[in-house]
């Protein structure tokens, strides 16, 4: 196996320049960096397509960045990436290519794997996506009864559920009229159940995605699923009700799926990167083959400007080197994303999978320890939402969060403020821009004294200031540029996952649970016995047993 990028980055010229760099960094403030240098604002920003990041508010000063680009150049990043666009095998681990990117291709443009141009195949399963898009969405496609289809459930789970899901929701203004597209994905019946309640088998379809077709949860789910549809239309309803996505074409066969009516993927998309692919199905049905063809495209630019800008304006590699910074220098344990768009409130959850299960490993790809830190913990919520929960914590608790703030010119729809005197779009931008500059400015003792405030509470209403964020903002969210954002991400993923040599496109860590969850169902239903099990799993067992009510 090769190392995919270098070793022992802590050894480095470029990173000990960073350690002798750092203390001047860490007592800095963003108030002083503002006031000595006012053109930082406007000057440390970047465009990528039609994004407008501004990384001013950030804990560093205008060497930071070009220590950090050497040594993002140092350790070959700019190679490293090169050979993951050529389809060069750098999931090491798993021997494959890592592409994406190539879902992304024009039709015109070719990309060889294993000697075969793999952007043919894209296109044509993308025509065929296209193509039942269109009769469901114009109603050639009907149910068993002769009925349009107006419900589709998508069943997946991780992968193969975040993406869609977030983006179907985040697509909401864009989405057909008459046809209302779900999401199912946990094993628990709640899920399932409470997503078919009211709903009408006849005028249902399902989706069931799986990269392997071998997820338990999944084809837990679509084994009920179909059992609910065939309880009520008969075994020959299953092939106008049920389609798949998967990579595995066998197992689909198996569960009764006709291949004609399966979508498929390769095993050079990663789960966690397939929104581009056959995966983006419930998308496609719910706005359309052309906004799906804009949403690709959306991808693509930001993938183009990845891999054609100088390093130092690179978003994507700005973004993954500040994430670097706090993690490595700072010592930042988590890291927000607030998107100032209630439409994209599933973002932050699509984000954790990507970035944490890319990058939460400990074991560089030559099988070394990490002489650094990997991801931070991903989270968030939208504003203005969490502003009146957790951004206490963000403006004067202990920890240094470094934050992303999301936010579009144009809302979808607007509505008048309170006042009739205003758009409340406005308020919600005002919001933003308030928050990041709280953060970053804080407010000083002296500033609340001269407001008057007693001696005694001045301590309690100092803000402190100094908080990072970067903004990242875009005219409108539309398939275009939720794709950009999609890929923005990505790629400031793999920076980060190749700054700390690790393999960010296997997920080895989330093996072993799935195995043990499958020996503990034969115990917790009673068909083998808890010997040889710990005593804190056996008594909780025991506990189970005795306390479900009977099953039968
Ligand atoms: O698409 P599937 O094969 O069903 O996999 C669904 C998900 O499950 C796995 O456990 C992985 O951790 C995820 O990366 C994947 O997206």
């Amino acid at each position: 196996m090769t190392t995919s990028v270098h070793s022992d980055i802590t050894t480095r010229l470029e990173w000990l320049n960073l350690q002798a760099h750092f203390p001047d960094v860490a007592t800095g403030h963003l108030r002083g960096y503002f006031d000595g240098d006012p053109a930082r604002g406007g000057d440390l920003t970047v465009t990528a397509g039609d994004l407008f990041i501004d990384y001013s508010l950030n804990r560093i000063d205008r060497r930071t960045l070009r220590l950090l680009t050497e040594l993002a150049s140092a350790v070959g990043i700019e190679e490293y990436r090169d050979r993951m666009l050529d389809g060069a095998p750098v999931n090491t681990t798993e021997n494959r290519a890592v592409l994406h990117t190539a879902l992304r291709l024009p039709p015109e443009m070719e990309l060889l794997v294993d000697g075969r141009s793999v952007v043919p195949d894209v296109h044509r399963v993308l025509g065929r996506m296209g193509d039942f898009t269109d009769r469901l969405r114009n109603g050639q496609w009907r149910g068993a009864t002769g009925q349009r289809i107006t419900t589709v459930v998508n069943i997946g789970i991780g992968g193969s559920d975040l993406g869609p899901r977030m983006a179907c929701q985040a697509l909401r203004n864009f989405t057909h009229p008459d046809i209302r597209v779900k999401f199912v994905s946990n094993v628990d019946p709640a899920d399932l159940l409470g997503t078919l309640d009211g709903i009408d088998p006849a005028t249902t379809l399902f989706i069931v995605a799986s990269k392997t077709f071998t997820t338990i949860e999944t084809l837990t789910n679509a084994t009920a699923a179909r059992s609910w549809i065939t309880a009520q239309l008969g075994d020959q309803a299953v092939p106008q009700h049920f389609v798949a996505v998967s990579t595995n074409a066998v197992e689909v066969a198996k569960f009764g799926i006709d291949p004609t009516n399966m979508f498929e993927f390769w095993d050079w998309v990663g789960g966690r990167y397939s929104i581009s692919s056959a995966i983006g199905l419930p998308v496609m049905v719910a706005i359309g083959r052309e906004a799906f063809g804009e949403f690709l495209s959306g991808m693509h630019t930001i993938d183009r400007h990845f891999a054609e800008a100088p390093l130092e304006a690179n978003a994507p590699v700005i973004l993954g080197l500040l994430g670097f910074w706090y993690s490595n220098f700072f010592g930042a344990e988590t890291r927000a994303v607030l998107p100032y768009a209630n439409d994209l409130a599933r973002f932050p959850a699509y984000l954790q999978q990507l970035a944490m299960e890319s990058n939460g490993k400990a074991v560089q790809t030559n099988g070394e320890p990490v002489d650094t830190s990997t991801s931070a913990i991903w989270w968030g919520e939208p504003g203005t939402n969490g502003q009146h929960a957790f951004y206490q914590l963000l403006h004067q608790g202990t920890r240094l969060v470094p934050t992303d703030f999301i936010g579009f010119a144009e809302p979808a729809e607007d509505l008048l403020t309170i006042d009739g005197d205003g758009s409340m779009h406005d308020i919600l931008i005002s919001n933003l821009l308030a928050q990041r500059r709280v953060l970053a400015f804080g407010r000083t003792s002296d500033e609340i004294t001269a407001h008057g405030v007693p001696t005694d509470l001045v301590p309690h209403k100092v803000m402190p200031g100094n908080r990072p964020s970067t903004t990242i903002l875009a005219p409108k969210l539309t398939p275009n540029t939720l794709g950009q954002m999609i890929a923005l991400y990505e790629h400031q993923v793999f920076t980060e996952g190749a700054l700390t040599n690790i393999n960010s496109f296997d997920q080895w860590g989330v093996e072993l649970g799935k195995e043990q969850a499958l020996q503990l169902h034969s115990v917790v239903s009673g068909r083998t016995s808890a010997a040889g099990l710990d005593s804190s799993t056996a008594s909780i067992v025991e506990w189970y047993q005795s306390t479900r009510p009977d099953k039968s």
